[in-house]
């Protein structure tokens, strides 16, 4: 068998991590074979059983110095495989250097260069001074509830005594990699409206359908306005709220379909939103109130917070980007040395869970080095080079040695 980083990444990208039922266990023992020959410790950790937490640690000569974090997550969100080109579990390698596979970007790539950075380190006789951690968590992308939730809480976690983070970003079109500082703050919404059944050939007022169009009209409105923002020029997408219909629930099913001539009493309608750290959560949820679920239109609804907002001192979760975080210029600095160049810090669009990292208080940043990449998470036939791949490998080396190096003072 190959033994080379492409064909491990490419061995790492073959387990099917996807949710519903993502393998834990076959990739932890693959990376902890990696790590025993990197020459790693490796520890299991299980807040929740069946959804481990793997740690790698390389000590440093002054381990009471805070320490550093690089964290992935295990899972992969699902493929439709009729619809990719090529199998999304066989991570096959193309002619021009493609590497298909789910989880190609996110975020199985980095979880592979941190250990290749590290195995080239040692190689060439590096040693760090503050202590080197590797995380890799499980369910990051159902919400991280039962993996970084729980791990950032534990006294293990505590023992670490982490200085600084980094966790996945995403891939950069332009020649310039991409740093983010903040995610946006996920909320379910659902709406529910009920209404006096009828006819399907009555006009009455105050129908459950009628009702919940209505706030499907003024969501929309307010979609609009957020999205021209955009348009415009004035923000980027992140920096607005997005709210996007995900489902909607409603009609009386028959055998061929739903039932034609019965207006429903009940009908709902779920929404994905997304706050950036700037935005007042209490105004949204007055909004919401009044505008999109009005009790004086029979709705009633529900707001599922998934994560932390803010951190323990009431501040929105953000991590600076300038001199006054000691940890920014030395990350900076360590991308230039590699020959790379950072793009404007940026909030994440998506969610990561960095944001419990910040809770706690901790600096973390997204960081995926890919460049001259389009951004395929979640989609259809994702994709990375081998080249940018390995290009990625040298930038780690120069993070990873220069935070590890960082003799100021830090947190
Ligand atoms: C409810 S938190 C979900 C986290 C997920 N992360 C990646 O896609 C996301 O939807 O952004
Ligand atoms: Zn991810
Ligand atoms: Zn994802």
């Amino acid at each position: 068998q190959e033994d080379n980083p492409i064909a491990r990444f490419r061995r790492y990208l073959q387990f099917n991590t996807a949710h519903p039922n993502p393998n834990y266990a076959d990739p932890i023992s693959f990376l902890i074979s990696q790590a025993n020959s990197i020459g790693l410790q490796a520890q299991t950790l299980e807040f929740t059983p069946l959804k481990p937490v793997l740690l790698l640690t390389w000590p440093g000569s002054n381990p009471s110095l805070p320490s550093v974090l690089f964290n992935s997550h295990l899972d992969s969100v699902p493929a439709e495989p009729a619809k990719w080109s090529h199998p999304p579990f066989t991570a096959t390698l193309t002619p021009e250097g493609k590497i298909y596979a789910r989880g190609a970007q996110d975020d199985k790539c980095i979880a592979m260069q941190y250990l290749e950075a590290i195995r080239n380190l040692k190689a060439k006789g590096f040693t760090p001074l503050r202590t080197i951690h590797i995380s890799y968590v499980p369910d990051e992308e159902i919400g991280g509830f039962d993996g970084s939730a729980k791990f950032v809480k534990s006294k293990e976690f505590e023992d670490l005594n982490v200085g600084f983070v980094l966790d996945e970003g995403q891939a950069s079109i332009s020649d310039e990699f991409r740093v983010f500082y903040a995610d946006r703050s996920p909320w379910g919404l659902k709406i529910k409206a009920t209404g006096a059944p009828g006819h399907g050939s009555r006009m009455y007022d105050n129908g459950a359908m009628e009702n919940l169009m209505k706030s499907v009209e003024v969501i929309t409105k307010f979609r609009e306005s957020q999205f021209d923002v955009v348009k415009a020029g004035e923000a980027m997408n992140s920096e607005v709220v997005s709210v996007n219909p995900v489902y909607l629930n409603a009609g009386i099913p028959s055998p061929t379909g739903f039932v034609m001539n019965m207006q429903p009493s009940e009908a709902e309608a779920g929404f994905d939103l997304r706050l950036p750290p700037t935005v007042d959560p209490g105004l949204i949820k007055k909004r919401i109130a009044e505008e999109w679920a009005p009790a004086r239109r029979n709705m009633t609804y529900e707001v599922i917070e998934k994560g932390p907002i803010r951190d323990y001192m009431g501040c929105p979760l953000m991590t600076l980007t300038n001199d006054s975080n000691p940890w920014w210029p030395v990350f900076k600095q360590a991308i230039e040395a590699a020959g790379g160049k950072l793009s404007r810090p940026e909030i994440l669009a998506s969610t990561t869970d960095a944001r419990y990292m910040r809770q706690r208080g901790i600096p973390a940043l997204g960081f995926s080095p890919m460049t001259n990449t389009p951004i395929l998470l979640h989609d259809h036939n994702e994709f990375l080079k081998d080249s940018v791949y390995l290009r990625g490998i040298e930038v780690y080396e120069s993070v990873i040695s220069s935070l590890s190096s960082f003799k100021g003072e830090s947190y």
